[in-house]
């Protein structure tokens, strides 16, 4: 079965509640429609009903089934507006923001949701930027207990490929830390690995990449990445991971051969790391586009609740696919 397919049987069994605010994107609502069909979410678009049913009708989407709460009348306004403001009192928030900001960002709207327990997950970025997206948030839910470090990633799924496993990859840091230090690199490794087999099921083995391969490079980029193994070796023992690998030689078991024929994970990796976000955004984006895979993300790890971002490029299939995700992690969570 397709990994996508396997998110999908798993989300149906334990359904769990996920809020769309992007109401007003028409990728969403045909999404709103083919989840609830698939039956693997129960929904909460946020905006007005009026214009959502509206909009609905005129793409054919059936959103008959679908909670909308509309922030205007929405009987639990004031609750989230005081929560807002107490959580955020300590960074300039009042209580007039609070209003304001509930009022006029939906995404902040979901979050509230979803902190105060009344989704157990949130969906977006279809037509907002990641900064706007995310900032909410990390600011709003902050970190898991035992986290630091909040990051994204994809899982890509690569249509008619013998690496990884069996063509489905955890792709890391796609989406949120720009520059991350060789600490947050490990720190990103470590929550890389227990995102990948909690979603696949299969056992991490994590190349942390570089343009260098065991020391064939030497530069200050390749020096952050050495540190980064050293340290996840370190914190992390337990970790199947190894670096400093080029792209090839992590996936690659001909190329590994003679370029890291000691490496456990050389040749065989299904967990990426990219060391800064230009890496791997551009890195997730080139095996979607050119190689034609399923990319499911950026997906965040390390928050508090399940809160997963998209592109503004991605499609209603995309959607159905980060919802499927955002379920399955709400299922997990503790
Ligand atoms: C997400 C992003 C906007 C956050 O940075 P920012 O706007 O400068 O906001 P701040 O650094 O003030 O962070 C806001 C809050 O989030 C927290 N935070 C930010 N990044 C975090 C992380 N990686 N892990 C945990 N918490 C984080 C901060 O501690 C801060 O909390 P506080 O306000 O309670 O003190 C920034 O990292 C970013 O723009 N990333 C790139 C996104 C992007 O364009 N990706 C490419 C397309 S996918
Ligand atoms: C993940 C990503 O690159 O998002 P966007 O395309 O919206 O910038």
């Amino acid at each position: 079965m397709a990994f996508i397919d396997l998110m999908k049987e798993k989300a149906r069994q334990n359904r769990k509640t996920i809020v769309l605010p992007e109401s007003e994107d028409q990728r969403t609502l045909t999404a709103a429609a083919q989840i609830l069909k698939e039956g693997t979410a129960d929904l909460i678009l946020v905006g007005n009903a009026e214009t959502i049913k509206k909009d609905a009708a005129a793409l054919n989407a059936d959103i008959e089934g679908v909670k909308i709460v509309d922030p205007e009348t929405d009987p639990k306004f004031e609750h989230y507006a005081g929560t807002l403001f107490k959580l955020r009192e300590k960074k300039g928030m009042t209580l007039e923001k609070a209003t304001a900001t509930l009022k006029s960002d939906l995404i902040t709207y979901g979050v509230m949701m979803v902190k105060e327990g009344d989704a157990d997950g949130l969906v977006a970025g279809a037509c907002h930027a990641t900064a706007d997206t995310l900032r909410p948030a990390l600011q709003i839910l902050k970190t898991a207990p035992g986290t630091e470090l909040v990051s994204g990633f994809f899982i890509m799924d690569v249509p008619n490929c013998e690496y990884g496993a069996n063509g489905t990859f955890l792709f890391a840091d796609c989406g949120l830390n720009q520059d991350p230090t060789s600490e947050e690199l490990a720190a990103i490794a470590n929550s890389s690995s227990d995102s990948f087999r909690a979603l696949t099921g299969e056992e991490p083995k994590i190349a942390m990449l570089s343009h260098s391969t065991k020391g064939s490079a030497k530069h200050a980029l390749v020096d952050k990445v050495t540190a980064a193994v050293s340290i996840a070796h370190e914190k992390y023992p337990e970790l199947n991971l190894d670096g400093e690998l080029q792209l090839d030689a992590a996936i690659v078991p001909s190329v590994a051969k003679s370029k890291a024929k000691d490496s456990k994970v050389a040749g065989q990796a299904n967990v990426l790391i990219f060391p800064n976000l230009d890496c791997g955004n551009i890195g997730y984006k080139l095996v979607q586009r050119l190689a034609k895979a399923e990319a499911y993300g950026p997906m965040l790890q390390g928050i508090a609740k399940p809160v997963n971002d998209l592109s503004r490029g991605c499609s209603a299939e995309d959607i159905v696919g980060v919802v499927a995700l955002t379920a399955v992690q709400a299922q997990m969570a503790k």
